[in-house]
This record gives structure tokens, C-alpha cells and sequence, in this order.
């Protein structure tokens, strides 16, 4: 069966640095798939070039089997995307934003009436729905960008850290969502920084550090025994400490010692 996302030699530099070193990226059709990896490490990057939005200096990326930088209308017809950075078209309201995207995804406009009240009752946004994006909180637009990136029902949807700056109960909302979503079969790859999270809900993990994948596989792969966060430490850890040394407590002899 094809993979709902597969790169190959994927690779991004931006003039000295290279962000991305040569990433193969594999996600199998229906997974809840997490990407990890310290900062830096090239998630946003990969994940933007794996949506389109940012060209790559080599390697393929292929979504449901489509070439997205030969094939993109056809790329862009199957994948949502809640971006870094939400730029979001601020001047509008929640719904108008909604019923936007739905025009744009060329959808009947009955039907784009009807999935965008649905989608503000299940985000809890009905209340919110006719104020400005602009004045809208981070919780408020992360929950509106990804009913946006829903709208359409798209087979993989893109998400980069989408519970970042979220309370724990609109976590919850994001959650049932994107679980009701991928148990019907679609795809959802995200990157994030709490691995518990990850390890509750992903059943595939990637893990990047320095530009490469440096683990890949089903989640209890590469745990193997421990848990996801010992996991990523063991595979990341000693080379993120900061100090060189593998424990970080060399330097900043100072901190704590404050007289009064
Ligand atoms: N537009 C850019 N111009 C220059 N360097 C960039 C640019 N975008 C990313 N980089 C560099 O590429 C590397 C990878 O960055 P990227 O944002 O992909 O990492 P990340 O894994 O998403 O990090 P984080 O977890 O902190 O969000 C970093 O060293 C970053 O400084």
C-alpha cells in the first residue's frame, strides 16, 4: 500500500546552515504520527517542504503516492495544514474565515455552512464566532486553524505543534477531534515537544536530530521498553545538553547563589 507521506533525500539548507540533511520520512496510510526532536533539529522545515510551502534544495516528497512539488493541485486537494506561526487572514471572523476556506477548497456552500457550524460546536468556538481572528487567544486560533485545515476533509493533515500554547481542556477538544479523524482512516502527522503526548496518542514516531531521522518506526519500536521521553533522550539527549559534557551542570555557577 502506498505511503501517505514518503521522502527520500530530502534536503534544505539555508546559506551556511543546513536545516535538513537528508530526511527520509515515512508515514504509513492511518497513522497518528509524531515528530520529534530538540530545536532545531529541522522539523518545521521538513514539514514545510513536505506541504508545499517552502521549496526544497533536493530529494522527493510524495503524499498518497502524488509528487507534491510535480503534482500540487492534486497534493493540495488531499493534505490540511495548520502551519508554524498560524498566519491566519486576520481581518476576518471565525466563521468568515471558515466559510473562506471552504470556498477556496471550491466545496458547495450549503456544505460549507454546514461543516463550519459543526466544526465551531465540536472546537467550542460558537461563542467566538463572529470576532476577529485578530482578537482571537492562541488556544482560540490554534482551534480555529485546525478546523480550517479540516474543512475539507483532507486524507493527511499537517500540523506543526498544534498544542503548543493550548489550555488542557481545548487540548482535550484537539484531541477528540484528531482521534475520531485518523480512526476513520486519514492521516495525521505532527511535530511537538511533549512527549507525553505523543506517546499517548502517535502510533508511529519519528525522530529527528541535526537534520536527519535518526529513529523511525511504530511507537513501541522505539520506545522498545522505556518510555518515549527516555527514548528521545537516549537518542537525542547527550548530543543537546548544551555543556559538551552529557550533563549540563558545568557552567552557570553563579545561578542560585544571589546574596541578599
Ligand atoms: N528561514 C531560515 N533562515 C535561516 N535559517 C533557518 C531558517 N529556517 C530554519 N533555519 C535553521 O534551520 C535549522 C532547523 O530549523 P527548524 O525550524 O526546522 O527546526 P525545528 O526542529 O522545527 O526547531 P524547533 O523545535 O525549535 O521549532 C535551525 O538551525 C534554524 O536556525
Amino acid at each position: 500500500m502506498t505511503d501517505a507521506v514518503r521522502t527520500q533525500g530530502l534536503f534544505k539548507r539555508f546559506g551556511q546552515q543546513t536545516a535538513v540533511a537528508g530526511v527520509d520520512l515515512v508515514v504509513p496510510r492511518g497513522s497518528f504520527a509524531g515528530l520529534v526532536g530538540p530545536n532545531g533539529a529541522g522539523k518545521t522545515t521538513t514539514l514545510s517542504m513536505t506541504t508545499g510551502l517552502l521549496r526544497p534544495d533536493g530529494g522527493s516528497i510524495h503524499i498518497d503516492g502524488f509528487d507534491v512539488w510535480q503534482d500540487p493541485v492534486a497534493v493540495k486537494a488531499r493534505i490540511g495544514v495548520l502551519p508554524e506561526g498560524l498566519r491566519l487572514f486576520e481581518r476576518l471572523s471565525g466563521r468568515e474565515l471558515l466559510h473562506y476556506n471552504g470556498q477556496l477548497r471550491g466545496l458547495p456552500k450549503p456544505e460549507v455552512e454546514r461543516r463550519t457550524e459543526e466544526l465551531l460546536a465540536v472546537m467550542d468556538l460558537l461563542g467566538s464566532a463572529d470576532k476577529l481572528v485578530v482578537d482571537y487567544s492562541t488556544g482560540m486560533r490554534k482551534k480555529i486553524g485546525l478546523a480550517a485545515a479540516l474543512l475539507h476533509n483532507p486524507a493527511v493533515l499537517f500540523l506543526d505543534e498544534p498544542f503548543e500554547g493550548v489550555d488542557p481542556v481545548s487540548a482535550n477538544t484537539l484531541v477528540d477531534v484528531l482521534t475520531r479523524y485518523t480512526s476513520s482512516g486519514s492521516t495525521v502527522v505532527f511535530s511537538s515537544h511533549v512527549m507525553d503526548l505523543v506517546e499517548r496518542l502517535c502510533d508511529w514516531v519519528s525522530v529527528m536530530s541535526g537534520g536527519y531521522i535518526v529513529a523511525q518506526g511504530p511507537l513501541d519500536q522505539i520506545r522498545a521498553g522505556r518510555t518515549l521521553n527516555q527514548a528521545f533522550l537516549d537518542l537525542v539527549g547527550a548530543s543537546n545538553s548544551g555543556s559538551g559534557s552529557g550533563n549540563g551542570e558545568e557552567g552557570l555557577s553563579w545561578l542560585g547563589s544571589a546574596q541578599a
